[in-house]
Parts: C-alpha cells; sequence; structure tokens
C-alpha cells in the first residue's frame, strides 16, 4: 500500500488499541477501509493524521481542515450483535463520545446536533463519519470517523458557522490529550454499546441534544417553513419534531434543516 509511507508512528497506546500516527492522507476513513479490506485490521484500531487531502464528510460533502491544528481520526470496531435497525444507538455512542470528550474544555453551549454533528453555540466544531460494512441484517464492523476543530481559527468565508474549541476559549487545547479524551469515551460508550445499554445510550444523548423542546424554525425539503420541537428520535433514527397542532412527525436527515 503506497499511503504506508506517510506513517509517522504506530504504536499501542493501551493493550487493547492500536494506533497509526499519519502526517498527511487522502482520508483516515478511506485508509482505514482499505486496510479493512486487506484484513490488516484489529478492533479498536486508530488512525490519526495532521492533514486530509480529500476528508469526507456527511452525504457527500468535503470535510477541510488546517494541516496539524485539529483532531482527525478513524476508529475501526467490529460487532458481533448489531443490527442495521440499531444504527442510531452506534451514533449515539459516537456522539456522546466526542461530545463529553470536548466538555472538558468547557465551551459555551456544546451540544449534540442530531444526528452527530458537534455544537458550541450555533457553530459546528466537530462532525462524525460512520462507515459501516453490513452482512445481511448486521453491522458487521464500522469506521469512525471524527473530525474536531480544535486549534483552527479561520475559516473558509463560506462556512460562516464553523468554528473551534479554541476559537471558543481563547486558548489553546493540546491535540494529544484531546485524542486520548476521546478515545477513553469511545471505548467506554462503545463497550456500552456492546453490553445493550441502549436505554442509557439514548438518555445520554437526548439530554444533550441541541433544541430539544424548545420551539424553533425548521425547513422541510420542500423548502417551506415550519414551527415545532423536537422531542426525540424514531426507532429508525428519524427526527421527531412535534407541530404546534401537537401531532409529531419524522424526519429523515434529508427531510428537514434548522432554519
Ligand atoms: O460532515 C460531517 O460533519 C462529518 C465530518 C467527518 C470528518 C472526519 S475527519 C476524519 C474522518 N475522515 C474523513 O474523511 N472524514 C472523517
Amino acid at each position: 500500500m503506497s499511503i504506508l509511507c506517510n506513517i509517522e508512528t504506530s504504536s499501542y497506546i493501551n493493550t487493547r488499541m492500536k494506533i497509526i500516527k499519519l502526517s498527511a492522507i487522502n482520508s483516515t476513513n478511506s485508509f482505514l477501509k482499505e486496510m479493512v479490506s486487506d484484513s490488516m485490521v484489529d478492533d479498536f484500531t486508530v488512525v490519526v493524521a495532521k492533514k486530509q487531502t480529500s476528508g469526507r464528510g456527511q452525504m457527500d460533502t468535503k470535510w477541510v481542515s488546517e494541516n496539524g491544528k485539529n483532531l482527525i481520526m478513524s476508529v475501526f470496531c467490529k460487532f458481533s450483535e448489531l443490527f442495521i435497525a440499531q444504527q442510531k444507538f452506534l451514533n449515539y455512542a459516537v456522539s456522546i463520545s466526542v461530545f463529553e470528550a470536548v466538555k472538558n474544555y468547557k465551551p459555551p453551549k456544546l451540544a449534540i446536533k442530531w444526528p452527530n454533528d458537534i455544537l458550541s453555540e450555533k457553530d459546528k466544531i466537530g462532525g462524525i463519519l460512520i462507515e459501516n460494512s453490513l452482512k445481511k441484517d448486521k453491522i458487521q464492523s464500522s469506521v469512525v470517523g471524527v473530525g474536531l476543530n480544535v486549534n483552527q481559527e479561520v475559516f473558509p468565508v463560506d462556512l460562516p458557522n464553523a468554528s473551534s474549541i479554541k476559537k471558543k476559549i481563547n486558548k489553546e487545547v493540546d491535540l494529544e490529550e484531546i485524542l486520548n479524551l476521546v478515545l477513553q469515551q469511545l471505548q467506554l460508550n462503545i463497550q456500552l454499546l456492546r453490553d445493550k445499554q441502549y436505554e442509557l445510550l439514548e438518555e445520554k444523548y437526548l439530554r444533550v441534544l441541541y433544541k430539544k423542546n424548545v420551539p424553533s424554525m425548521f425547513k422541510n425539503s420542500q423548502n417551506v417553513l415550519f414551527m415545532g420541537k423536537i422531542v426525540g428520535i424514531s426507532s429508525e433514527g428519524k427526527l421527531q419534531i412535534e407541530l404546534n397542532d401537537e401531532t409529531i412527525q419524522e424526519f429523515g436527515l434529508k427531510e428537514v434543516s434548522f432554519v
């Protein structure tokens, strides 16, 4: 694999976790997926990069991050009993982990915006891209990608709501420290998932969900504005919004946005 020449270090941070540090890569998710297809990967292998040349976000967007300033990482997780229908709990476990790690730095109004954006105030400081390998009705394994804006201070003008922890707390954050916090949290919450602690994961997620129970303006896929409040997540992982007439409607990822 030609990409292996970028490896800076490869070590174990504890008995369970192998960590590969790269100076540059196309995408840590793509790199790990390639390793998985070559069967080179143990459970909880972590890939961290200083820079991505083709970082990927949700819904075919790009994830751009200034070289060496932020956390760019992917983790490989194996599952034996996780059904595709339980995907939302994996999403909860990962979002909660990033949230809890960032919480240590006390950025203002930290929240998870459904499904898995990390916000401080109204600004996005982190995103998550989970790519699954499926067999029949189960998730066999996942590559969990996390992009967290840590010390970047300047963002492209076309991303007015992008920010970083440093911008929010006016202090530089140690990248190695926050990496370890995210990994500790991931080990904890992925274990909860493997232990089928679904109610606990849902409770943790809903407690910090952005605008939960707060009357808000939304836009549907036909660009129609409407008022409502988020009341929960359906069993299929859709956003449940209570409308003014007290009916509850469910929305998939492409079907609704905040205004
Ligand atoms: O759109 C989003 O909010 C998700 C962004 C996820 C970005 C991370 S950075 C590390 C990993 N590698 C990628 O190419 N994407 C994810």
